[in-house]
């Protein structure tokens, strides 16, 4: 498989291919999500809760973004890495925007960054595309907004929002991102959306007509048990893997089942009497 570019995901658009995207946070699970083919990687500022045990994502700052970012593209040959950037970091002005995409760009070696809203950061994106740096776009539930739309709510089901939904999607095609997230919005008006913009949508919670799917990847494998939206499947439960293998570790070491001979290393009996 070869590496995956921005020029990859327009292609596969244009083939009808699905694209595949996983959030990760570190070395060994980006590696892991590479090797099984993965086609892109997203370091999600949804770190904030899955890794870091925040309630939202508003607190993540760059430093954040950057360290995390730093472990995932040391762990990847072959995915597009794109890294989220965090609240207020392309909030200011156009100029703020740049320099930090520029900053995650530089000190991670991301291949893109990915951008919440629309019209209202339209100024921020065109710098950050005119930078040459590919913009991800992310219209919907943007969870940066999670004070101003009163809770991590699905958006999109009047007619003016969703009316609004396409004409920003339209926008940001325009304006040059490479593709949008389409996050918790219906699978009806994400499908209009999708067959009315060029660039690949990629959703979460907004059903099969998406051009892509993206999932947080303790979701999808099970580590979640107090996060368990609708959109959400399990393809592994390793929540319960894990507490059964860390229930067996314990018991083993306090009856002395571990660590047996096997896992110990030897003295010669030559040393060993000249000891005690
Ligand atoms: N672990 C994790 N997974 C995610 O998908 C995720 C994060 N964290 N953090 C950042 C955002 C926040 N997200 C969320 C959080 C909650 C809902 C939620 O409770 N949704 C309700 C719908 C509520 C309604 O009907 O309007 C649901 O039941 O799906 C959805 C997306 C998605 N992102
Ligand atoms: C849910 C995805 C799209 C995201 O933005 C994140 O993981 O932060
Ligand atoms: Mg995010």
């Amino acid at each position: 498989m070869a590496k995956k570019t921005v020029a990859t995901f327009l292609e596969m658009k244009q083939k009808g291919e699905k694209i595949t995207m996983l959030t990760a946070y570190d070395y060994s699970m980006a590696k892991v999500l590479d090797r099984a083919g993965v086609d892109s990687i997203l370091v999600g500022d949804s770190l904030g809760m899955t890794m870091l045990g925040y309630e939202n994502t508003l607190a993540v700052t760059i430093e954040d973004m950057i360290h995390h970012t730093k472990a995932v593209k040391r762990g990847t040959e072959e995915a597009l890495v794109v890294c989220d950037m965090p609240f207020m970091s392309y909030h200011i002005s156009a100029e703020d925007a740049v320099a930090n995409a520029g900053r995650i760009i530089k000190e991670t070696g991301a291949h893109a960054v990915k951008v919440e809203g629309g019209s209202v950061v339209e100024k921020q994106i065109r710098a950050i595309v005119n930078a040459q740096i590919p913009v991800m776009g992310h219209l919907g539930l943007t969870p940066q907004s999670v004070n101003a739309m009163g809770g991590f709510l699905v958006q999109g089901k009047s007619e003016e929002q969703a009316k609004l939904l396409i004409e920003e999607a339209k926008l940001l095609e325009k304006i040059g991102c490479f593709s949008i997230v389409l996050e918790c919005i219906p699978e009806k008006l994400a499908r209009i959306i999708s067959e009315h913009v060029s660039i690949p949508t990629i959703g979460i919670g907004a059903g099969a007509g998406c051009d892509g799917q993206v999932l947080v990847i303790q979701d999808m494998l099970g580590l979640t048990s107090d996060f368990s939206p609708k959109f959400v499947k399990h393809y592994a439960e390793l929540g319960v893997s894990i507490d059964e293998a860390v229930r067996t570790y314990c018991s083993e070491v306090k009856s002395g089942v571990f660590p047996a001979l096997t896992h110990t290393f030897k003295i010669s009996d030559a040393v060993l009497e000249k000891l005690y």
